[in-house]
């Protein structure tokens, strides 16, 4: 794991919550990405070295859905950058963790992610992200 890659953060309405974080940072996403597979539309805002990763449920059954209509709005996950993410698949469950996908998918911002579930890693819903060079 090299450093927290983003935090993401589940909204209901994605242009109004751009609006927000546009205010919160003084300027405006630097990227907007609909991921069509995981039901999701995404902005992305830089905070420093840091992302932040705004997510809007475009379907019902989309995790991002059902999550605010059980939640609400709030912190959804924490991504972490990872070099091998197959390596660290393999790594995580040796060491217990419960990997939701043991085959990466392609997530936003140029991605293979792969995902722990919240149960196994203290409540926290862990993203693992490896950049598509
Ligand atoms: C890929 C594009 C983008 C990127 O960065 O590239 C993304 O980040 S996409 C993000 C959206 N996609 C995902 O979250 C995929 C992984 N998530 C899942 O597979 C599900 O959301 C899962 C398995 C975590 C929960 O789904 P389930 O259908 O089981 O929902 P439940 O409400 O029944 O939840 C079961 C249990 O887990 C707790 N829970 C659910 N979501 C979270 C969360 N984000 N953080 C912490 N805990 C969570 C939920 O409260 C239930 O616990 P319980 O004690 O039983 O109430
Ligand atoms: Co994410």
């Amino acid at each position: 794991m090299r450093k927290i890659e983003h935090i993401g953060i589940a909204v209901k309405d994605l242009e109004a919550s751009n609006e927000l974080f546009r205010k919160l940072f003084g300027e405006g996403p630097y990227k907007e990405e609909e991921v069509e597979s995981e039901g999701v539309k995404t902005s992305f805002f830089a905070s420093g070295p840091n992302k932040i990763e705004l997510l809007e449920g475009t379907r019902e059954d989309s995790p991002i859905s059902k999550y605010v209509a059980k939640k609400g709005e709030g912190i959804h996950h924490i991504a972490f950058d990872v070099d091998d993410i197959y390596a660290e698949i393999e790594r995580l469950k040796g060491e217990g963790f419960i990997v939701l996908n043991e085959n990466p998918k392609k997530g936003a911002d140029n991605k293979l992610v792969a995902f722990l579930h919240p149960k196994s890693s203290n409540g926290v819903l862990v993203e693992l992200c490896q950049e598509i060079s």
